[in-house]
């Protein structure tokens, strides 16, 4: 072994301390054995040619540089996926998350093509009629074309019946005409819609013999495929730096009475007819945003990769880490051996567990709802939007929040560039705006629960995420407390069933003082995002809880015991984080709290021998994770100082400022 591979001491005495077989633990993340030898494959394929490695890191390059630079790595990284990893995936696995978080070893930010993939494909795939994607995707998956999701304007992006732009159908010419009629209706913010699409789905209030028959969605070739100059009557560019994502080339676009054919109208759900007869597939009125379903479903599971990212690294430099003293003239800990610092940590490993399993659980019910779909049955669509929305919601503020604490946990150094904290945080709490709000997709949650409600409350059996509130209905007074981990997840479903009674409570009080009902549900706003927070908090703790259970069932016992000890660290971190609520709707007591707290510091000290093994079974390559503090090595000290000699300031022992502006200002007279 050389020094330059040699592993940091303390991070090996960490691996020797680990008591649990970490392969297994990688195997219940990745959804089998299977799927981890498959990743692996996949990424030994796409990552072994290095062809991530930037001369200089993207973060010292002008926004044309970098931008070329992401389109550069973009196409070897497709030429990569099309070449050689599909020969061994097959085509389906086109827009994998495996192969979405391989290329993460190319791109710091983020590639120009990620919603070609990410949004433009599955909107293909999802609002196409089958003769159209036969036009369509073969095209997009070969990258003959390359396209955008262009939904949100200038002037709106939560409320999508706002949008401006209009697609007129001219049963003359069988096309239709799309119009920007103000600034506000200019598209803004598609990924990949500044410089790189050649199309992309616009989303247009269709108008037809002359009536509005709202939002849908067509396709849109916006440049020349030779020249790649925008079409006459197209109007397009980038909308300048962002916080992050800036390689993604976010776009705006404006049409000037621009015609399409007819057959560019996504018609799965609903057609113009050649005479300009508007016919809906009479099924569900939201079936047109179902490409944001598909989207907030997968968000849960990047909102897990990107936290265990993130906690990966901080853990390792943890390891590596040590300041300060316990004793005089004692060895300096450590930080890793701070409970404060296991407090920041740990629940970051069991928040990216919890929403690892919970998001293939999502996955799953949102292939259930699908098949179901296709058979005709639309009956379990609210509540895949529900359950969609609010895990969306939480998992990518939870992450948010958990990135930021990584990042704090690092001190200094986790705010440098190079530890790849900051950007991980750019990237993440971007999720909690797009794709819908956090705000306001809760809001959608709380509608669903209110619903639930009235129907538990007049007798019906509700579905099984909200089963809880049938028991709401009989049982009296409060849940008795029960430090189970079952006996705690129904006391946060009593929470939940309580704070939307009180949701209900308040709105028939305020119209029964003669407020109208869109008064009173605004007024009632603030206490539904609570109670629709309470809800899908209980369900990732449910969903958690069980499926652990479910997984380990044949595992060897430490892993079965680690990942337990996981588990009801999270249990018992949220009942302390909520024991307002508790004691507001169960039985618990001061006492109680007080051996919450005990329990949880008493999880703390088991996970802490552990804590090393339980990052490197998310087993994260060091070219993803892109990281100067969390490589598997450990080397933090030797990377920072490498690192400092790729930076152009340092190239020269003066800087041409010197002379330039502060030699005269040194010597110049007051
Ligand atoms: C080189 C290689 C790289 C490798 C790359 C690989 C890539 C792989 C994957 C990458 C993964 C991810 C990348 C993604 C990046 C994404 C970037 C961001 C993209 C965007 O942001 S696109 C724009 C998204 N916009 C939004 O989300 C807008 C949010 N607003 C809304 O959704 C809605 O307007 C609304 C807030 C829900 C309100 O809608 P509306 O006013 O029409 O409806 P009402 O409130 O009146 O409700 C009526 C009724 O309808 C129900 N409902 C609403 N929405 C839905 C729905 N989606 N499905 C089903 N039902 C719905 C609602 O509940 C009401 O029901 P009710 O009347 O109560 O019964
Ligand atoms: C990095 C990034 C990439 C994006 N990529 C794309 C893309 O590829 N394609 C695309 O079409 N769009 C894209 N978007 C746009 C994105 O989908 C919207 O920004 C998002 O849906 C929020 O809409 P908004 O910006 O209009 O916010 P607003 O709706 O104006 O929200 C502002 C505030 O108002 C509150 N609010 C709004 N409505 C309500 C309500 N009814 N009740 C209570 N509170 C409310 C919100 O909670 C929020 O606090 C992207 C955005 C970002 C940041």
């Amino acid at each position: 072994m050389t020094s330059k591979n040699k592993i940091n001491e303390d991070l090996a005495n960490e691996r020797r301390k680990c008591n649990f077989n970490i392969e297994e633990v990688t195997y219940i993340l990745d959804g089998g054995k299977e799927k981890t030898l498959q990743r692996k494959k996949i990424e030994d394929v796409a990552l072994n040619g290095g062809a991530s490695v930037d001369d200089i890191p993207e973060e010292y390059l002008s926004a044309r540089e970098r931008y070329e630079n992401a389109i550069r790595k973009s196409c070897i990284y497709t030429n990569i996926v099309k070449n050689e990893v599909l020969e061994i995936t097959g085509i389906e696995n086109y827009g994998s998350p495996v192969l979405r978080r391989t290329g993460d070893a190319f791109f710091k930010d983020i590639s120009p093509f990620m919603l070609h993939l990410g949004m433009f494909v599955p909107s293909i795939i999802g609002q196409c009629t089958a003769e159209q994607q036969a036009t369509w995707l073969p095209r997009a998956l070969d990258m003959k074309i390359i396209g955008a999701y262009a939904q949100t304007e200038l002037g709106h992006g939560t409320f999508i019946r706002g949008l401006e732009t209009t697609a007129t159908y001219d049963p003359e010419t069988e096309e239709f005409v799309l119009h920007s009629p103000t600034i506000t209706s200019y598209k803004w913010w598609a990924g990949g819609l500044g410089r790189t699409a050649n199309h992309c789905t616009v989303v247009a209030q269709l108008y037809t013999q002359g009536k509005c028959h709202g939002t849908h969605l067509f396709i849109v070739q916006i440049r020349d495929l030779e020249t790649h100059m925008p079409l006459p009557g197209v109007k397009v560019g980038e909308i300048g730096p962002r916080m992050g994502f800036n390689t993604a080339d976010n776009g705006f676009l404006g049409f000037n009475n621009y015609r399409i054919p007819r057959m560019n109208m996504m018609m799965k759900n609903a057609q113009v007819l050649k005479d300009g007869t508007y016919v809906k597939a009479a099924r569900h009125g939201k079936l047109t945003y179902g490409t944001m379903v598909f989207v907030r479903v997968t968000l849960v599971g990047e909102a897990s990769f990107n936290l265990a990212k993130a906690v990966t690294i901080a853990v390792r430099y943890s390891a590596v880490r040590r300041q300060s003293e316990l004793r005089p003239g004692s060895i300096e800990p450590q930080i890793l051996d701070y409970p404060t610092q296991q407090h920041k940590l740990f629940i970051c490993i069991a928040t990216a567990h919890a929403f690892q399993l919970t998001a293939s659980w999502l996955w799953n019910t949102f292939t259930a709802v699908q098949a179901e779909m296709k058979k005709g049955n639309v009956d379990t669509l609210p509540e895949l939007h529900a359950l969609s929305s609010c895990l969306k919601a939480l998992s990518t503020s939870d992450a948010t929040a958990y990135i930021e604490q990584c990042r704090f946990a690092c001190g200094g150094h986790g705010y440098m560039l190079s530890s790849n904290l900051p950007f991980l945080y750019a990237f993440v709490v971007a999720t909690r705006t797009y794709e819908g709000d956090y705000t306001v997709l809760l809001l959608q949650t709380a509608r669903f629960l209110v619903k639930a409600w009235e129907q538990a409350e007049s007798g019906k059996v509700v579905t099984p995420t909200v089963a809880y509130l049938n028991r709401h209905f009989t049982t009296n007074g409060k849940m008795i407390w029960d430090n189970s981990p079952e006996g705690i997840i129904r006391v946060f479903q009593s929470v939940a069933a309580g704070k939307i009674s009180l949701c209900v409570r308040s709105i028939r009080n305020r119209i029964t003082s003669g407020m109208d009902h869109e008064d009173a549900w605004l007024m009632t706003t603030v206490q539904l995002v609570n109670a629709a927070e309470a809800h899908c908090r209980s369900v990732i703790l449910h969903t958690y809880w069980n499926e652990i259970v479910r997984l380990t069932k044949h595992s060897s016992d430490n892993v079965k015991t680690v990942l337990n000890q996981l588990v009801m660290l999270y249990l018992t971190y949220w009942a302390l984080e909520r024991t307002g609520d508790l004691l507001r709707y169960s039985t618990i007591s001061e006492n109680d709290i007080d051996l919450l707290q005990r329990q949880y510091e008493e999880l703390l000290v088991k996970i802490r021998p552990n804590a090393v093994g339980l990052v490197d079974a998310f087993d994260i390559r060091d070219e993803i994770l892109q990281s100067t503090l969390g490589s598997y090595d450990g080397r933090v000290y030797e990377r920072l100082m490498e690192e400092v000699q790729k930076n152009p300031l340092n190239k020269e022992p003066v800087d041409p400022s010197f002379h330039k502006y502060l030699k005269p200002l040194m010597k110049s007279k007051i």
